[in-house]
């Protein structure tokens, strides 16, 4: 082995870590444990020279005593014994922005787990990284572990994309899987899922289908090479969705995930995020716990298949690991794959695809109620494909309802939604969902 193989020699990268909870913690943890095989492959020593966080009297599991302490992030960023500013502090806005745009100004290349941050300001930072011929990676910020970016801006490179979809969100599919599975309320999902370290510091960005977006609005600017806009994702959260609708889905076939689609269309791209059915018996119906699942289809490789832990430690960890090796190797890739300046795919307002969608109503018991349902559905176009009603009728006398339509435009389903109270015949707000083709 010559020295500089070995990693023993050559002048070690140093880094600079902003952020020392769950994935600050995890990453130190991996660069003490792993130093020889961290080595080895980079070619160089990996070494942290400083640290900085919220806290310095925590207690963190872990030995910080040999790295200098910066109270402010922005300070740790330019410090002239750094290489690499590794940004885990979270949040698009404050410290974490201009902490990653002073290191780059500074010359200094950037990691980062922080989907926020990118999917709201990735261009103006990638266009910054391209001026100042620095590099930005974020393995982490998507799909945890999953080395879903490292797929697509390299190993997918020769491919059209036609279309991205995932369960992206790890506390989502936590939750949905657990309450189903386990029996368990959602209040006591939720805590399970915050001590596994999976929630985000604001919790309602993962329930509120945000998190999950801001994944979405990074892998579709490097699969379909439009400007990341998060603010052009269709949004919906998981926070109507309840155990009714995860059992009535069960009994049709179907469960219920959050999930992330993004396709080029005659109207541009498409991207949207919302809970929809997906067949049980599919890859993504059997995804379980805080699991992510990437599906990409390209034009000349067909369909890929990405599975695994999409959030806490250890997963989140190995990814900012797998960008830090990347730089000591000197690999040096534009943030989303092609020059920033260049991304330039036009992005569709609101999907028009069609789909199947699933409808859960409550139903009067009085004579001719199921036929003025069928009206309403006949006169927005939608054509029923399936249908179960529960002989059960509760106090109030009404009965649930589920309907499986046939391939409809969310338009058609809109208006027969907001139709159905109308007819008198059914109690409370009607739930819909879409039915994804996977
Ligand atoms: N937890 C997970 O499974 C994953 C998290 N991420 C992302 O990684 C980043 C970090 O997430 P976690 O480690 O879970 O968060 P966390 O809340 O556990 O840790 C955040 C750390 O940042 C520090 N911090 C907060 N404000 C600061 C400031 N003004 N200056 C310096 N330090 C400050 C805190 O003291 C803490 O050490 C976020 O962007 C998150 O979205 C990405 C993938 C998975
Ligand atoms: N809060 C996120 C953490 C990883 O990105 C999730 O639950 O997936
Ligand atoms: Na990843």
């Amino acid at each position: 082995m010559t020295a500089q193989n070995s990693g023993q020699t050559a002048s070690p990268l140093r880094l600079g870590i902003a952020g020392l909870g769950t994935v600050g913690t995890g990453t130190v943890k991996i660069i003490q444990n792993h130093a020889a095989l961290l080595a080895a492959r980079s070619g160089r020593p990996v070494a942290i020279t400083a640290v900085s966080a919220r806290d310095r009297m925590k207690n963190r599991d872990v030995d910080l005593s040999a790295y200098a302490w910066e109270d402010d992030a922005r300070a740790l960023a330019v410090r002239d014994d750094v290489d690499v500013f590794v940004e885990l502090v979270g949040g698009h806005e404050g410290v974490a922005r201009e902490a990653v745009t002073a290191a780059l100004r500074a010359g200094k290349d950037v990691v980062t787990a922080n989907k926020a941050l990118l999917a709201i300001h990735g261009q103006e930072l990638a266009e910054l990284a391209d001026a100042e011929g620095r590099v930005l990676r974020f393995e982490a910020a998507v799909a945890g572990g999953i080395p879903v970016i490292k797929a697509m801006t390299e190993s997918l490179a020769g491919n059209q994309i036609r279309r991205v979809m995932g369960v992206m969100n790890g506390t989502c599919n936590y939750i949905l899987t657990r309450m189903e599975s386990g029996g368990l309320p959602y209040e006591q999902v939720f805590e399970e899922a915050r001590q596994l370290g999976y929630l985000e510091a604001d919790p309602t960005l993962d329930v509120g289908g945000i998190d999950a977006s801001h994944k979405l609005a990074i892998l579709s600017a490097i699969a379909f090479g439009t400007r990341p806009a998060f603010g052009s994702v269709e949004i919906e959260g998981i926070e109507r969705i309840s155990i009714d609708d995860i059992r009535r889905a069960a009994d049709m076939g179907y469960r219920i995930k959050l999930l992330g689609v993004a396709q080029m269309t005659g109207r541009g791209l498409e991207q949207r995020m919302s809970p929809c059915l997906v067949p049980a018996d599919s890859p993504l119906g059997q995804l379980q716990g805080g699991t992510n699942m990437v599906v990409i289809e390209g034009d000349s490789v067909g369909q890929i298949v990405l599975r695994g832990a999409g959030a806490g430690e250890g997963p989140t960890a190995s990814a900012v690991l797998s960008d830090i090796v990347e730089i000591a190797r000197g690999v040096r890739i534009p943030a989303f794959g092609q020059p920033a300046q260049a991304l330039s795919v036009p992005q569709a307002a609101r999907t028009a695809v069609p789909a199947a969608y699933y409808i859960r109503l409550a139903l009067a018991d009085k004579p001719g109620a199921l036929a003025k349902v069928a009206s309403v559905l006949g006169e927005a176009g939608i054509s029923i494909d399936r249908m179960r009603q529960y002989g059960k009728h509760d106090e109030e006398g009404v009965a649930p309802v589920l309907i499986v339509t046939h391939k409809t435009t969310p338009e058609a389903i809109d208006h027969a939604i907001a139709a159905l109270p109308e007819t008198g015949v059914i109690a409370g707000a009607p739930v819909e969902l879409r039915i994804e083709e996977v």
